[in-house]
């Protein structure tokens, strides 16, 4: 007999502005095989399909993710309306080089809101660290500004983006879509929210006060 469990599938939407390097994170978690030489194309629409171990035992989950089009940064961004209806969690990606990225998250984020009804959406928030690394020197800029006494200005968005995160209770987190390690962490995040573990049948709590009931009648 075929007994190969197979758990939900959810939809997770990845979305952001416009080259903030949605796809480069999908391509890097699910296949790992970006690098800095590889050519990416604006997305119209994609759909990867992740299988993800939660850590917990029991089957692996299986989450669909919609690569987005990114969105231009101008006007109040609205996310195609469509996009407010089917997915079940959301992956907000902004680059911490760039505020307007991040101010776009919370038009985004109102327009979830609003449409959401009674649901419970989980939504992450991902700073794409580009490749900003530990071990990289201060540009020039960023010499002249420590000589300055002045705070970098990606340290003052990341700032910016933790309160609003902590305000709206959504998780923050800076990836490098580089580093295939920092990507883990978020997407098996978002998915055991997605994938709550089974509570036990409450059937043997009501056979008890069944039982109980029966024997004051008695
Ligand atoms: N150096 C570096 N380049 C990156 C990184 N992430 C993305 N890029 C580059 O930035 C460009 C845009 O990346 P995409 O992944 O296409 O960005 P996107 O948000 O999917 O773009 P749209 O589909 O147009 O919205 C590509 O040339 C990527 O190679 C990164 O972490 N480091």
């Amino acid at each position: 007999m075929l007994t190969a469990k197979i758990g939900k599938v959810s939809k997770v939407l990845i979305c952001g502005a416009k080259g903030v390097g949605k796809t480069a994170l999908l391509e890097q978690l699910i296949y790992g095989n970006i690098t800095l030489e590889s050519e990416i194309h604006p997305t119209i629409e994609d759909i990867y399909v992740a299988s993800v171990d939660t850590g917990r035992g029991g089957p692996r989950e299986t989450l669909r993710i919609y690569d987005s089009a990114g969105l231009f940064q101008g006007s109040k961004a609205q996310l195609p309306r469509h996009y407010l209806y089917f997915p079940d969690g959301y992956v907000l990606v902004y680059d911490p080089t760039d505020p307007q990225s991040l101010d776009m998250l919370a038009d985004i984020k109102t327009d979830i809101d609003k449409n959401k009804e009674k649901k419970e959406v989980p939504i992450i928030v991902l700073a794409n660290m580009r490749s900003k690394r530990k071990d990289t020197p201060p540009s020039p800029t960023q010499q002249a500004q420590m000589q300055n006494n002045q705070a970098d200005p990606v340290e003052l968005i990341l700032n910016r983006a933790n309160a609003w995160c902590s305000r709206e209770r959504i998780k923050h987190y800076t990836v490098n879509a580089m580093e295939r390690p920092s990507l883990y962490e978020p997407f098996i995040n978002m998915c055991a929210r997605l994938h709550p573990p089974q509570t036990k049948s409450t059937f043997p709590q009501l056979r008890q006060v069944m039982q109980k009931t029966q024997k004051t009648e008695a």
